[in-house]
């Protein structure tokens, strides 16, 4: 049996998803501090702070968006220190491991409660699009060579190697040639049949929804959509926050990167919180952290859920758990089965199988007393499904703390 307060999110007719990623060096640069945004009617201000550059819109897109590779300072701010009243707002931190949704969820706030992106946003989620592009060919070009599947197009082997060979991390408009090497790729026959088995290889779970819109994102005038800020994936390094009002209450929500190397500087963002998200994506039951290559994530992230719960400074502070990526668990069951990586999981069909890793969960929480934790299933993209589930939870928060 699952635990109480689950939100029964319905299985059926999700959205297609894939993989993780094939791990790669860290992205990045130097520190940048994006200016806040206020909203006239509201005032209600984003503050962010992540260190992965975009050299500035003045230069030619075509230049501009090649973004270094180098992993510059990681420096957080103690989140105490990042507004003048900082306890004003109801504090909310998101925790997780690498990849399990915490800035879609913030990004799903950001949309849902009126917090626009600025142009400087939209351009380095636009540079972030192209690399997240270029990742998940590579990745599938690779996963090719190792596989027993050859191309129908035998000149689509020679294409897939020089990807394979291409070093550069790609964050702006390909030139032509290279966008038309990765769409013959892509279309290739062959390659659908394996991407049929991605869950076999890491690989982004939003490669073909970027791939399938190749020819409108290679534009110079190309502006992501909303939609395509949801599903790019971009690290998060040090901390991001937004402030917003829900319920009559104004929240604050800080986000932080899920690597192992940025968790060593999560404590300095514990006081004076009011609520943890914890974002778990069940669908990584059969994938190993890019950090080490060894360790299975969901162990990882289910030590991680039980240490927070069990850290003295979340004594008294609820955790609202989200057992995300459920489309992407459901698609995979059927290809990887569940009790291949835990054992103690009977069989059943896809309902039985997140009961079970709902259970998991809760046996990570299992020291905690009941009042102080929700269990929700959720599909971080689907803006819809989380309009709801973040409305409960903001209401269930305010409600706590009259
Ligand atoms: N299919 C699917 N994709 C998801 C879901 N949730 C998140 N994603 C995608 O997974 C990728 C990683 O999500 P993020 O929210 O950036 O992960 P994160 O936890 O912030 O990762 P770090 O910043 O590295 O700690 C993005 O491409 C998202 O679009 C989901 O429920 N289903
Ligand atoms: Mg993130």
């Amino acid at each position: 049996m699952g635990c109480n307060f689950s939100s029964q999110s319905k299985v059926s007719d999700v959205p297609a998803a894939c993989d993780k990623p094939i791990p790669e060096p860290d992205v990045i640069g130097k520190e940048e501090n994006i200016e806040p945004i206020e909203h006239s009617a509201e005032k209600e201000v984003v503050e962010k702070k992540e260190s992965t550059p975009v050299p500035p819109p003045s230069i030619s897109p075509q230049v501009a968006l090649q973004v270094p590779e180098i992993r510059a300072s990681r420096s957080i701010t103690p989140a105490s220190q990042k507004s003048e009243d900082p306890y004003s707002h109801i504090r909310l931190l998101l925790l997780g491991s690498a990849e399990s949704g915490k800035t879609t969820v913030l990004e799903q706030v950001r949309l849902l409660y009126k917090q626009h992106f600025t142009e400087s946003e939209y351009f380095h989620r636009r540079a972030f699009i192209y690399h997240n592009i270029f990742k998940s060919i590579k990745a599938l070009c690779r996963a090719m060579r190792m596989s027993d599947i050859q191309f129908a197009d035998p000149i689509n082997m020679g294409r897939a190697q020089s990807i394979i060979a291409d070093e550069h991390g790609h964050y702006g408009l390909f030139s032509k040639d290279l966008a038309e090497k990765i769409k013959h790729i892509w279309n290739d026959k062959s390659m659908q049949k394996l991407y049929a088995r991605r869950s076999q290889f890491n690989l982004n779970d939003s490669a073909s929804y970027f791939l399938n819109n190749i020819d409108k994102i290679n534009m110079v005038d190309y502006k992501p959509s909303e939609r395509d800020l949801i599903m790019a994936y971009v690290p998060t390094c040090g901390v991001q926050n937004v402030i917003f009002t829900a319920c009559n209450q104004s929240f604050q929500l800080f986000d932080i990167g899920g690597q192992k190397i940025d968790r060593r500087k999560w404590a300095l963002q514990y006081e004076g919180i009011d609520a943890i998200f914890f974002c778990i994506a069940i669908s990584e039951y059969d994938q190993v952290m890019s950090e080490d290559m060894v360790t299975n994530r969901l162990d990882d992230a289910l030590n991680l859920l039980q240490s927070i719960s069990e850290d003295p400074a979340f004594a008294t502070t609820p955790i609202y758990l989200f057992l995300n990526e459920i489309d992407v668990f459901c698609e995979k069951l059927s290809v990887i089965p569940l009790s291949k990586y835990k054992p103690d999981f009977k069989g059943g069909d896809q309902d039985d199988a997140i009961d079970f890793m709902e259970n998991l969960a809760c046996e990570a929480l299992g020291k905690r007393d009941r009042s102080l934790y929700r269990v929700y299933r959720c599909i971080a993209i689907d803006t819809q499904m989380m309009a709801e589930l973040l409305s409960t939870v903001f209401k269930d928060i305010a409600k706590r703390k009259k």
